[in-house]
């Protein structure tokens, strides 16, 4: 897909296709979409990263809060976006063994404790062996610099979506 194609798309367009690079936060697309044209993926990730740095710490917070634990209770029970499935598959979470699956919950249900949101990791990134490694050395991180790491790797996966969506990532097909 080309920048032209996507400075051309009317709102309903532009949010159907860019309404989840941010996860369960298609409110970020359709701000954004107001924002085009669009120079290239560059400019528009710019654009999806300054709304996001704009919101006030509640709309921070929300935001991590829309995204589904890793190996949770959507994986569990089916309910994904097709985006977070792929991410969770490719990090060898949709296979682990009951008791990695127990082990990943019960440092979900630490980490969410203890700062009111759930871990945030782009999975695409990571391994199997990785993320519970990742969650427990956060896990002792203060809040204001966890949270900046949190929005960091939000960052991380709307990069990498867009990339798809794009044509510029290794999942792209033209
Ligand atoms: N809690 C999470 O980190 N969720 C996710 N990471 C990804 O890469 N995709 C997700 O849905």
């Amino acid at each position: 897909m080309d920048m032209e194609k996507v400075n051309s798309m009317g709102f309903g367009e532009f949010v159907d296709v860019f309404g989840n690079v941010i996860e369960k936060c298609p409110l970020v697309a359709a701000a954004v979409w107001s924002q085009r044209p669009f120079s290239g993926l560059e400019d528009l990730e710019k654009h999806f990263f300054d709304f996001i740095d704009a919101l006030p710490r509640s709309g921070l917070e929300g935001i991590l809060r829309c995204h589904p634990e890793l190996a949770g209770r959507d994986l569990q029970q089916g309910t994904l976006t097709a985006e977070s499935l792929r991410e969770q598959s490719q990090a060898g979470l949709i296979s682990l063994d009951a008791d990695d699956v127990l082990r990943l919950q019960q440092l979900n249900a630490l980490y969410r404790k203890r700062f009111g949101f759930p871990f945030v990791l782009a999975a695409r990134l990571s391994d199997r062996a990785a993320v519970p490694r990742e969650l427990a050395r956060r896990l002792h991180c203060q809040p204001e610099s966890e949270l900046r790491t949190a929005l960091g790797e939000v960052k991380k996966i709307c990069h990498l979506r867009l990339e798809d969506l794009l044509g510029a990532g290794p999942a792209s097909v033209e």
